[in-house]
């Protein structure tokens, strides 16, 4: 049977339920780890709370006694394993009564199921340490159990006829990786979703009375199949709607109870009914729970998850972590020892933060106001906080400011102090011309007034030419100053200039002295130009004369070419000429190159004049090339000018024989 309000109010966790009717936010993320939804809380700034763990030890059941073992080791809410200490918020140890387990669990439940928070109570430890005991009793005596024992106590209270509590059962079971639904017995099993709830379809029954829940549980615990026992987990879960009618509110919240698997690992000898491929899952289950719960406190801060690994750990979303207030009950047997792991893990879901909001459905109009005006004054404390934290920092403020105050006081007192100076200065002037006016008995006090007032005019007008003065005095001065500057600047000027025009001067001189220098080379260049020239000419003059001798050598030779004609006929002029032509001649001609005196011991005064102008001729023949009829002697060809041993020649040394 599927009560209709159980949808409603199933679970405050579902996206489902009618978060726009809640007054307080009730957004409770379904997993915590995913980021968005932590920021959501962060904004809502929902407190955090640590997970309650409690340490339950088994009762030495076979002796029916209750001696504690010998080597456990439990101090208050500590206890040594291996050396090692471990915290937990509470531990029952065996010489502990059921009621006081019962009792320390269910004071906190009342306060939270009351203000609508979720809860959830998990059992965890080995095989027949005691966890199904413990949440549900031995079914085959009185004893109730944990489950129970909040029925009776909580969920239905009597006294109070303002208070009316609906409350839903729903109980599945979690077989390695398929859900069965204990409620309904029809062997198949259920989806198992990765996002939002869960386990969806799940039967829910509508209890009325405590009686009514410890049936339901009865029938659905009968239905959990014997080959699943040990290894598998049992959920049971209680929809809880509050209505509190003084208040006009309707609170709702959850309480789920976990009775997880033995945190054994399977062998074939101990689960020789089960597969070997079942074995490895179940295994593998029971790690992936170890190591989320190793792994949880710091996944919370990295929003990393191991949620996803299995489908225990999927389930176990909504609550390692969750918006639930949740409980650790680790179970141990201490004579059968074992349990070490088991306490590690334990000690270290302590450090799991849940994020637990409540449930309140439709509030009246006072309990709005009242839940207003309560939240005026807190925003009226803070707000007196600030204005405290403010007037102190004035204070701090004001003690800096008092340093820089006492300096300007100081300037003002100077100021107060200059100004009655001066009003001193002015009575005292004040008396002078009190006794000006007493000097003069004889006039009225009329005609002492007025020629107060005359004295003081006359005072003021001197006053005012002398401040007129003092004022052309001032402005002279300072035209003065002007002048001096342009005076100062102007002579450094002149010194610039001074300087510029001797450097000046001397470089004209230079100049100068440089022209005519020049002027002197220039004639000297001159009187040689003339002389070349003269030079030029004479051997230009020589050369056609020379030409018209070769000329008639030449004609004189063409005759001669006939036999019987002997060069003696020639004139003895044209005989020279022709022997110089020999190769003694053409000796006389090298030699003659080399100096030009040793021509001079020629006798004869032709030949004397021909060698004096062949040895000219040789030397200057560096000044002109050769002609075409000297190509014919052996003279080497010299080609260009050799300034250096051009001479002028005085015209006397030059006797051309034919000169014009
Ligand atoms: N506090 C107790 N007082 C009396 N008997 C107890 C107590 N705790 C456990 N027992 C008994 O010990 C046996 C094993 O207990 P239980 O089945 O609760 O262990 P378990 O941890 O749930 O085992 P499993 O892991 O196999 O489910 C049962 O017979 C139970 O009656």
């Amino acid at each position: 049977m599927n009560w209709g309000f159980a949808s409603s109010f199933a679970s405050s966790s579902s996206s489902k339920n009618s978060s726009s009717m809640r007054t307080i936010p009730s957004q409770t993320p379904r997993n915590h780890h995913q980021k968005t939804q932590q920021q959501q809380k962060q904004q809502q700034y929902i407190e955090p709370v640590t997970i309650r763990t409690l340490l339950k030890v088994k009762p030495n059941i076979a002796n029916n006694t209750k001696i504690k073992p010998k080597h456990l080791n439990i101090k208050e809410s500590n206890i040594v394993v291996s050396n090692n200490e471990y915290q937990f918020d509470s531990i029952f140890d065996v010489d502990s009564k059921e009621t006081e387990f019962y009792d320390s669990i269910t004071d906190n439940l009342i306060d939270d199921i009351s203000k609508g928070y979720n809860t959830t109570i998990m059992t965890y430890g080995p095989t027949s340490s005691g966890k199904s005991h413990a949440l549900f009793g031995d079914p085959d005596s009185t004893n109730d159990g944990l489950i129970n024992h909040i029925a009776d106590r909580l969920l239905f209270p009597q006294c109070e006829d303002n208070l009316k509590t609906l409350c839903s059962i729903s109980m599945w079971e979690l077989y390695i990786d398929k859900v069965y639904d204990l409620l309904l017995n029809n062997g198949k099993p259920l989806k198992v979703h990765v996002h939002g709830d869960h386990i969806r379809d799940l039967h829910q029954i509508h209890v009325t009375s405590p009686i009514e829940i410890k049936d339901t549980l009865k029938n659905g615990y009968k239905n959990i199949s014997p080959l699943h026992h040990s290894k598998s987990q049992i959920f049971v879960r209680f929809e809880v709607q509050c209505i509190d009618r003084k208040d006009d509110v309707t609170r709702c919240s959850s309480i789920t109870f976990i009775d997880l698997c033995g945190s054994d690992l399977l062998t074939k000898q101990n689960a020789s009914k089960l597969s070997s491929d079942d074995i490895k899952k179940f295994n593998q289950m029971i790690y992936l729970l170890q190591n989320l719960i190793k792994t949880l406190p710091e996944e919370q801060s990295t929003n990393s998850s191991h949620f996803k690994d299995s489908s225990l750990n999927k389930i176990l979303m909504d609550y390692l972590g969750g918006d639930t207030k949740m409980t650790l009950v680790v179970a141990i047997d201490g004579n059968t020892g074992g349990y070490e792991d088991a306490v590690k893990l334990g000690a270290k879901a302590k450090l799991i933060k849940n994020y637990p909001t409540m449930n309140k459905i439709g509030l009246n109009a006072k309990r709005k106001m009242d839940l207003l005006v309560q939240d005026m004054n807190v925003k009226e404390q803070n707000y007196l906080a600030k204005i405290n934290l403010l007037q102190t920092e004035i204070k701090t403020l004001k003690t800096e400011n008092d340093s820089t105050t006492n300096s300007t006081s100081n300037s003002l007192e100077n100021a107060l102090q200059e100004n009655s100076k001066l009003k001193l200065q002015l009575e005292s002037l004040q008396q002078i011309l009190g006794t000006m006016s007493l000097a003069n008995p004889s006039s009225s006090n009329k005609n002492e007034m007025n020629e107060h007032d005359e004295l003081l005019k006359k005072l003021m007008s001197t006053c005012e030419d002398v401040a007129n003065l003092q004022l052309s005095v001032d402005n002279g001065k300072h035209i003065n100053r002007k002048l001096k500057k342009q005076i100062d600047a102007n002579s450094s000027k002149e010194d610039v200039f001074e300087t510029m025009n001797s450097t000046l001067l001397k470089q004209i001189q230079n100049q100068e002295k440089e022209l005519e220098e020049l002027l002197t080379a220039n004639a000297s260049l001159q009187i040689e130009f003339e002389n070349l020239r003269k030079v030029s000419n004479s051997r230009k003059e020589r050369i056609t004369h020379l030409e018209k001798i070769l000329k008639d050598l030449q004609n004189h030779n063409v005759q001669s070419s006939s036999p019987g004609k002997s060069p003696k006929h020639l004139p003895s002029k044209l005989a020279t000429k022709v022997d110089s032509n020999s190769p003694q001649n053409h000796s006389l001609f090298k030699t003659s190159s080399k100096t030009s005196s040793s021509s001079t011991s020629n006798s004869n005064s032709n030949l004397n004049a021909n060698t004096s102008w062949s040895v000219r001729k040789a030397s200057t023949a560096t000044i002109t090339s050769t002609t075409s009829q000297d190509s014919h002697t052996a003279r080497p060809i010299k080609r260009g000018i050799n300034l250096h041993s051009v001479r002028v020649v005085s015209e006397s040394t030059i006797v051309p024989e034919h000169s014009p």
